[in-house]
């Protein structure tokens, strides 16, 4: 069957997205994995589904899986893009739209410049909602990688994030660490690792080692992540500019239970059809 697909990117953290309200296909892990090859497939960092909603009350569900095939519970930059997605693709003429994730759900509103402000929900620290094993809640947690001692914050997004504060961003280890702290036996379920420099009280540069599809140009919930962690370790005040290596989000929480809000970019690239075997 031919698959027809539209090629995105939020920032740089690029995505396939495949609309399944109008188009009926079942990817597998290993056509998934296919597929993001960039050599051999079309090449994205994440695959999004655009799906009908199982609960009446969301407008859509929203499916996201990593270039290795697994499914993930949520994805800031990809929500963006899917925003715009189903606007452009008239699904929806809807600015504020609602939507499920396998991370709970999510309110996405496109701004009258087309950028897109998500509402991601209360960071969660708790450990227990990564997870991560460790005995309490704390600020910062050693974390011993290959015999060096790490001190990382922890938070759920919807899904898993570490963040490691660094000097320097250029500079930082994120292709020597990235990897064995997403892969680190106290993160069960794995992690989203990022590396964060501080500028000032309002801005901070960052890189991000993705799980299931290492280090991209933005990771949108890594931004959060960042931030989150920043601003409960009063480091950072809201809002704050994240300068990733594809472009700047503006990333605004008042601490607590307060939700916390992701504002950036969403861009279509091109559309296309790829036969799925
Ligand atoms: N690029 C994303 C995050 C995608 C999922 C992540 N790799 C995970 O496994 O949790 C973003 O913009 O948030």
């Amino acid at each position: 069957m031919l698959l027809h697909f539209t090629k995105m990117h939020g920032l740089g953290n690029d995505f396939m997205v495949v609309d399944l309200v109008t188009q009926r296909a079942r990817l597998r892990d290993e056509q998934i994995r296919h597929l993001a090859d960039r050599h051999f497939g079309i090449g994205f960092d994440q695959l999004l589904t655009v799906e009908p909603p199982l609960n009446p009350d969301m407008d859509f569900r929203y499916r996201i899986f990593n270039a290795d095939g697994g499914e993930v519970e949520n994805c800031g930059n990809g929500a963006r893009c899917f925003a715009r997605f189903v606007r452009d693709q008239r699904l929806t003429h809807k600015r504020e739209i609602r939507v499920e994730t396998a991370g709970g759900p999510l309110t996405l509103v496109v701004e009258d410049d087309d950028r897109v402000t998500v509402d991601m929900g209360t960071p969660r620290f708790a450990p227990s909602a990564l997870p991560f094993d460790a005995a309490e809640d704390r600020m910062l947690h050693e974390l011993v990688v290959n015999d060096e001692r790490l001190e990382v914050g922890v938070v759920s997004m919807g899904n898993p994030h570490a963040v490691l504060r660094v000097d320097d961003v250029q500079q930082a280890p994120v292709e020597r660490l990235g990897p064995l702290i997403e892969a680190h036996p106290r993160f069960p379920q794995r992690v989203n690792a990022g590396f964060m420099q501080i500028v000032s009280r309002q801005e901070i540069r960052l890189r991000v080692f993705e799980r299931g599809s290492g280090e991209t140009l933005a990771c949108g919930t890594g931004a959060c992540a960042a931030v989150a962690c920043g601003i409960r370790q009063d480091l950072l005040d809201s809002p704050v500019t994240v300068h990733l290596r594809g472009g700047d989000l503006t990333i605004a929480w008042a601490g607590g239970d307060a939700n916390l809000k992701m504002t950036g970019p969403a861009e279509r690239v091109f559309d296309g059809r790829v036969a799925l075997n």
